[in-house]
């Protein structure tokens, strides 16, 4: 949405269920996820005969499991039947390349053939009408469900079915309503799940093995059952926080266009530049972070005010992450029950060097797409 009023006015209508006090109303849904993600480590490397699993398929189901929860009020438990999570996520991920291929080809939407395609171009297409046809069920869902149930309002999606945009001055069409509901589902989903994935690959390493202890022995002497104590944990944000310095899941250029001239670096710049900063450059900044390439929690345990300035995983402004808060706490949530179940995690003997390269597919992903760790219990 390029025109800022419009944003803000959808932004003021999306906003109330991503606060902290109602994203808490979510954690117990979300604690129920987080022992499901532990339970399917565990079982899947007892299974296999090299005692490895992958996470970050794993991670993804969670991820998206919690989005489709907290934004469509669907119970994961009851299993329903449209919903397969691994297909949902396979159509996510192969929809990316859509928008490059729709500006090269526009003619084949035009003519209605691009699904008919065949090979790849046609498959990032069926993808894509597979997740949008997935929306719509998980739509309708929520739509039923706020005309019977009281307690709707904790939805992410619910405040776009029922209130009213003040720049349209009307409620949004279903059609509107679908189309920021693939945008809550594709963003929420592979931001956390990467971010879970980088953290668990960065504990697994040889050399982080004394970090892995120190969180698990520090997270297990807590109080159970208290997010608020997790959020306020000085080693655990100091590991998110390093997780997201090296590993930003946007890690590239998010492009903003001037409306009024600014000056940098002795430089004005005219309206209408596009300007766009990086992730991977500031953080890995070695005039604010020493050693930058290392993974170092310690680091944040007595940052400086640059240090804190430096870190913008969620992006800054008005156009920031809405849904951080539910990412924060779906990452204290994952990272407590990992811990507190005791297990260990090291990296598979099975994984190439190059495998946890970061790819940058918008957000990024491994580039071998799978993070086999061995889990092993005490
Ligand atoms: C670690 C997890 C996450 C990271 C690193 C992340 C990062 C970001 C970033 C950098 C942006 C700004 C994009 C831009 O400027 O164009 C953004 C926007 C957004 N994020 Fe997240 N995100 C995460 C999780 C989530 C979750 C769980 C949700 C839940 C629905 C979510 C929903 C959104 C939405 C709706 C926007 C668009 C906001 C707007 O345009 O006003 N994100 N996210």
């Amino acid at each position: 949405m390029v025109n800022p009023v419009q944003h803000q006015a959808r932004r003021k209508l999306s906003a109330a269920p991503y606060s902290t006090q109602s994203i808490s109303l979510l954690n117990g849904l979300i604690r129920r996820r987080a022992e499901a993600l532990v339970n399917r480590l565990i079982t899947g490397a007892a299974m296999s005969p090299l005692h490895t699993v992958d996470a970050f398929e794993i991670c993804g189901l969670y991820s998206l499991e919690v989005i489709c929860q907290a934004a469509f009020a669907i119970d994961l438990d009851s299993k329903p039947a449209f919903l397969d999570s691994s297909a949902l996520l396979k159509a996510m991920d192969g929809s990316a390349k859509m928008l490059i291929i729709d500006s090269t080809l526009p003619f084949l939407r035009k003519i209605g053939l691009e699904q008919k395609v065949p090979g790849v171009i046609g498959d990032c297409y069926r993808k894509h009408a597979y997740w949008q046809s997935v929306s719509r069920l998980m739509t309708n869902h929520l739509l039923k469900t706020t005309m019977t149930s009281q307690d709707c309002d904790k939805y992410l999606v619910t405040p776009l079915l029922t209130g009213v945009d003040s720049f349209l001055g009307r409620k949004l069409t279903y059609e509107e309503i679908l189309e920021e509901a693939m945008g809550i589902m594709f963003a929420g989903s592979g931001t956390t799940s990467t971010t879970l994935t980088y953290l668990f690959y960065a504990l697994s390493l040889p050399s982080n093995q004394v970090v892995q202890k120190t969180l698990r022995e520090q997270v297990r002497s807590l109080p159970e059952n208290d997010i608020a104590v997790l959020r306020k944990m000085p080693y655990l944000n100091a590991v998110i926080k390093e997780t997201f310095r090296l590993y930003p899941t946007i890690i590239s250029t998010l492009p903003r266009t001037i409306i009024k001239p600014i000056e940098v670096g002795g430089f004005v710049l005219p309206v209408g530049t596009v300007v766009g900063m990086q992730n991977y450059v500031h953080q890995r900044d070695p005039r604010v972070f020493s050693e930058p390439e290392r993974f170092d929690p310690e680091r944040w345990l007595s940052s400086s005010p640059e240090m804190e300035q430096c870190l913008t995983p969620f992006s800054v402004g008005k156009r920031n992450c809405i849904g951080q808060n539910l990412a924060w706490d779906e990452i204290y949530l994952a990272v407590e029950a990992m811990m507190r179940s005791g297990v260990t995690l090291e990296l598979g003997d099975e994984m190439g060097d190059w495998e946890m390269n970061m790819e940058d597919r918008f957000n990024i992903a491994p580039r071998g797409r799978r993070l086999m760790l061995k889990v092993t219990k005490p």
